[in-house]
């Protein structure tokens, strides 16, 4: 259980509250190509709204650099949410955030509306978590609300240094949920623990695999980040993605699981092909081979079809499922199939399927598998921090209960 106030404990009614949601969602020509985001936020928002607060949104969308960018503006945001929720969804456009528009119109608020402020990253101060901003952001509201589970690895103003200038921050049912879900399942999970991880680079998750490593009982390695494992085994890998400064560290890990007992399934067999696609979802020649038979001019691009079996196999015993990051190139119909068959796997088990945001939730979404797990997390970047065992900022600075 997380151990911070939560919406549950107040009722606004009558007060301003300021919610910090993550609204960073993609868009496409100014139209929202991913709605999930909007639609986690909804619970927050609806509690706060029947308790009869004036309901303040803000987020942040894509990297502005602390100027206004028309692109970048959460203008289409407001009016998705304004259909999602049934209720208008003000839109304060003001290039300030927290100018002379976005006081008057939160001055004009009646009790159970809701106003969304302009992109906070519009202001430079934001991702450097200055002190000015958090003061203006905090004199908008009685009351913060943090259900930004997405940013929570970030300390900006609109997550933690607001926190230091208003009376009461709690966390909304978004976060609770994901802190819920992602620390049982790391923390206190039921067992065999399956932790499935892949994506590109080993660098980017090190400490993932560190800190995975000890929780659960099997941990199996697909995509790019398998390679750099192969090549510390000794194989040739051909012209797969490899790290070469992190063969060591995978040598380590290898003796760190074998030490502590634990399975560490890498990639038996492997589809590969003589170059990247060029444009990715190109049409490739692809071959399987054993992993250690892979060709000097051949670069790893899939799991093969024995590893997809294997795979499965090691998650139909498990109780408790993590996964995050690609078994291959998805993103090309004839490198997806290693990912589609983890992803059917999870699907098809009764265990606890838990899906660490980003491109790993996108694939499992688009393959159309999402309504079969457990729990896809809303958050990319900071879902891994947590995986990582890091202390979440944003979580940390709303009063503990
Ligand atoms: N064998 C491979 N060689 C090169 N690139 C790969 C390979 N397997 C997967 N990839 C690429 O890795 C990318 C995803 O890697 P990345 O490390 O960004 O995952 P991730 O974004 O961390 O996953 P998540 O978002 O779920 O945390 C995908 O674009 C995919 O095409
Ligand atoms: O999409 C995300 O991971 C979050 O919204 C954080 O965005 P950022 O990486 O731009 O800080």
């Amino acid at each position: 259980m997380l151990n911070k106030k939560s919406v549950d404990d107040i009722n606004v009614k009558g007060q301003r509250v300021l919610v910090r949601c993550d609204f960073n969602v993609p868009l496409k020509d100014g139209k929202i190509t991913d709605e999930n985001r909007l639609v986690a936020a909804l619970p927050t928002i609806k509690k706060l709204i029947a308790d009869g607060g004036k309901v303040i949104l803000c987020s942040h969308l894509g990297k502005p650099k602390g100027e206004p960018k028309p692109e970048l503006s959460l203008a289409p945001v407001a009016k998705r949410l304004s259909e999602l929720l049934g209720q208008e969804v003000k839109f304060a456009a003001d290039p300030e955030v927290v100018g002379p528009n976005a006081k008057a119109a939160v001055e004009a608020m009646k009790d159970g509306e809701v106003v969304l402020l302009e992109n906070t990253r519009y202001r430079a101060e934001e991702t450097k978590n200055g002190e000015a901003f958090s003061k203006e952001l905090a004199s908008l509201a009685d009351v913060f609300v943090n259900d930004a589970f997405g940013t929570a690895h970030r300390a900006h103003c609109s997550n933690v240094g607001v926190t230091q200038y208003v009376k009461t921050s709690v966390v909304g049912y978004l976060m609770q949920k994901e802190i819920n879900f992602l620390g049982n399942a790391v923390n206190n999970p039921e067992r065999p623990f399956v932790a499935i991880l892949g994506g590109a680079k080993v660098a980017d998750k090190l400490n993932v695999i560190a800190n995975l490593l000890e929780k659960c009982d099997t941990l199996i390695i697909g995509g790019g980040m398998a390679y750099t494992f192969l090549k510390a085994k000794g194989y040739e890998v051909g012209t797969s993605l490899v790290d070469d400064e992190k063969i060591d560290y995978c040598k380590e890990m290898m003796e760190k699981a074998e030490k502590l007992g634990k399975k560490l399934l890498l990639p038996v067999d492997t589809t590969i092909a003589k170059e990247f696609p060029n444009p990715i979802d190109a049409e490739i020649e692809v071959s399987v081979v054993p992993s250690n038979e892979i060709p000097a001019d051949m670069m790893g691009l899939d799991i093969g079809t024995k590893t997809a079996e294997l795979y499965a196999e090691a998650v139909k015993s498990a109780k408790t499922v993590v996964w995050n990051g690609p078994m291959g190139v998805f993103e090309n119909p004839i490198l997806a199939k290693g990912t589609i068959a983890v992803a059917k796997s999870l699907a098809e088990t009764d265990a606890t399927t838990i899906i660490g945001g980003g491109d790993s939730a996108a694939a499992v979404n688009t393959l159309g598998f999402g309504d079969k797990m457990t729990h896809i997390s809303t958050g990319g970047g900071a879902s891994l921090e947590f995986l990582e065992g890091k202390e979440l900022p944003g979580v940390a600075a709303a009063n503990d209960l």
